[in-house]
């Protein structure tokens, strides 16, 4: 193994610690204590897992997690109603739909998710899924940062592997990740200062290029990457010829094939080549967690203070 492992599990510890710490803080001074309240629509299993995980992060970090389960029977006038209840309670301040939500099993009243995450106050939008926080991201003024996109930032910012005028070729153009991670790193401003991170590289100012399904000649594009960015929910797509020696190599997906969790780079190949590359699991899994924390204290910051 050449590569440098990017230890995404220990970097999203730090984190965690540092929002705990912010978070005592807080409340030392007379503050209310973050609240986060996650609504879980139908009994998906992988869903359960991770809600249930997020539960355990905010109780480690001193932040209240509350969980709405739903049975997957909800239609979409209760749970916009839910939503709006929670919009209006002055002691919830962020607020998480997990996705995917069930098949609806009510046609004339369906889930429909667009619908769901538009009726998200944009003020406890903690996913940053709203178009508010999408808009003011793509602005240039983000009010949230979207989970795993930030998590991918702090990741490089921490481990010293700055993007500022280097090639990034991000593989995926999804809402939650793609998208989202290909503004932020073509940004002028490094997006890790929001993080409070002190020190770490600029994580900004790249020239990104966005490949996806109907890109021509990928494995040519990911050669000119130094840094590769895989978000497409592909088992192993990237692989060990597609790799300049020394790039990047940050794995975003979360596949799960014969009950165990891949990513959509075949690590195994890739970390003879690479210059720093993350595992699944324990990459930017833990950090996506990490900064949903960080984003619920935001949300206690924006309503008082
Ligand atoms: N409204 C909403 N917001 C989300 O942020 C959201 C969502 N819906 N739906 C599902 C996806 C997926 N997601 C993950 C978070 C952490 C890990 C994570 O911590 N993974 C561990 C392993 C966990 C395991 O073993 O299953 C790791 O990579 O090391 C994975 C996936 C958040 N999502």
């Amino acid at each position: 193994m050449t590569a440098t492992l990017l230890n995404g599990k220990q970097i999203a510890q730090e984190i965690r610690a540092e929002i705990a710490e912010q978070v005592r803080r807080r409340v030392q001074a007379g503050k209310s204590q973050p609240k986060l309240c996650a609504i879980l629509v139908g009994d998906d299993p992988a869903s359960q897992v991770y809600v249930r995980n997020k539960e355990r992060a905010c109780e480690k970090a001193g932040i209240a997690g509350t969980v709405d389960r739903l049975p997957a029977t909800t239609t979409g006038t209760e749970l916009l109603a839910r939503i709006e209840q929670l919009n209006h309670d002055p002691t919830v301040h962020g607020i998480l739909v997990q996705l995917p939500l069930p098949k609806s099993e009510s046609s004339a009243d369906p889930l429909d998710e667009r619908r769901v995450l538009d009726a998200v106050s944009p003020l406890k939008d903690v996913d940053a899924f709203s178009p508010v926080n999408v808009g003011l991201l793509m602005q240039g003024r983000p009010r949230f940062l979207p989970c795993t996109p930030h998590g991918v930032v702090q990741l490089l910012h921490r481990c010293d592997r700055g993007v500022a005028g280097k090639h990034v070729v991000v593989i995926g153009r999804s809402d939650i990740v793609g998208k989202p991670i290909a503004s932020m790193l073509s940004q002028r401003t490094n997006m890790a200062n929001q993080g409070d991170a002190e020190g770490g590289r600029d994580v900004a100012n790249a020239t990104v290029t966005i490949a996806h399904s109907r890109t021509e000649n990928l494995a040519d594009l990911v050669r000119q990457a130094d840094c590769v960015i895989a978000a497409v929910g592909i088992p192993k797509l990237v692989t060990a010829d597609m790799i300049r020696p020394g790039a990047t190599v940050v794995d975003v997906g979360i596949n799960r094939v014969d009950d165990k969790l891949v990513g959509d780079v075949d690590f195994e190949g890739v970390k003879e080549v690479a210059g720093a590359i993350t595992p699944v699991p324990g990459g930017v899994g833990p950090l996506t967690i990490a900064m949903l924390l960080h984003n619920t204290v935001k949300a206690a910051e924006l309503a008082d203070g």
